[in-house]
């Protein structure tokens, strides 16, 4: 079945002070178009990315089908030393191989210590930072990580949110990107962050009846394009070509409010945790009643919660 979809706007030219003063406080996706990314747009070939960006090793998520499922972990995790990845990503046919020879491959890079530190490519390839300009459209201390997103063509990465406003910057290849907003989270059948939802495109409808009712936003990326990624958007990303992605994460709360043990960018915020273990408590003494008066004094706690917490002001 064909869905409908929303487009996400596409915007030219956009400058740091019509994006902070009036695109960003609406919380909306957006791709820009003509940002300055400096050379990597043309530069960053195969060649020049495996020379220049080094033999680090780096952690990946290889799989034998396109569609990596989380709940039945049909990927593995292997490392690979950065230019041998990405040669890899980019053949479809493999000579050296882990599980298959037409596996699929996908790097999210990481910080050096993965549990202290966050990803930042300016440390992690510092010989590719003078091919990239980060736009500047917010101050440098709310800058959180900068994070490589490399992959075969076809891998299709499931349905997330994170936590931090986010940059995703399409170097090179294409990418389709399918957004569903928070407000549809009821519908995306959520385990933690992710949805269980994997075959978008497709779904089981039987098992997932409340996925219709999800607005699809949808945009694909080509080289040069950035797509805000408001914090708490679930994005699904489809590579329809072997791409280099770069995403940065930044800071849209006072720092306090994010957990400090975070390296990805997708714990929530200590707030919304504290509450969600408070909420475990009380259902936990609510289990103290029987049946019939634990659904009454649920459903009376749902009201209390709709009229106290949720926001007035969406459409
Ligand atoms: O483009 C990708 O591969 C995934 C992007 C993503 O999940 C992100 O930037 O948060
Ligand atoms: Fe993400």
């Amino acid at each position: 079945m064909a869905w409908q979809s929303l487009p996400v706007p596409r915007l030219e030219g956009v400058s740091q002070e019509r994006f902070m003063q009036h695109l960003y406080p609406q919380r909306k996706p957006l791709v820009l178009e003509g940002i300055d990314l400096g050379a990597c747009t043309s530069k960053w070939t195969v060649d020049y990315l495996s020379q220049v960006g080094g033999r680090k090793e780096v952690k990946i998520h290889v799989a034998a089908v396109a569609q990596m499922d989380f709940i039945s972990k049909n990927f593995v995790y292997r490392t690979l030393p950065f230019d041998k990845l990405v040669q890899r990503a980019a053949e479809e046919k493999h000579e050296e191989f882990f599980i298959s020879e037409d596996e699929k491959y996908y790097l999210r890079s990481l910080g050096e210590d993965p549990r202290k530190d966050v990803a930042d490519i300016r440390k992690q390839f510092p010989l590719l930072e003078g091919d990239i300009k980060f736009p500047e459209f917010f101050k440098e201390e709310q800058f959180f990580s900068s994070v490589f997103r490399i992959s075969s063509p076809g891998l299709q990465l499931w349905t997330h949110y994170d936590v931090m406003d986010n940059f995703l910057i399409q170097v090179t290849g294409k990418k389709r990107v399918v957004l569903f907003s928070p407000r549809d989270a009821q519908y995306l059948y959520l385990s933690g962050t992710k949805s269980e939802v994997l075959d978008i495109d497709n779904p089981d409808l039987a098992k997932y009846p409340l996925f219709s009712k999800a607005r699809r936003y949808e945009c694909s990326l080509k080289a040069g394009d950035v797509l805000f990624i408001p914090a708490l958007w679930f994005h699904n990303v489809i590579s329809e070509e072997f791409g280099v992605g770069v995403n940065i994460f930044w800071k849209h709360l006072p720092s306090e409010c994010y957990d400090k043990t975070d390296t990805y960018g997708n714990k929530d915020p200590t707030a919304a945790s504290r509450a969600a273990q408070i909420l475990d408590r009380a259902l936990k003494t609510l289990a103290e009643l029987p049946e019939e008066y634990r659904d009454f004094y649920a459903r009376r706690m749902v009201l209390h919660i709709q009229d106290k917490a949720y926001s007035k002001n969406f459409e």
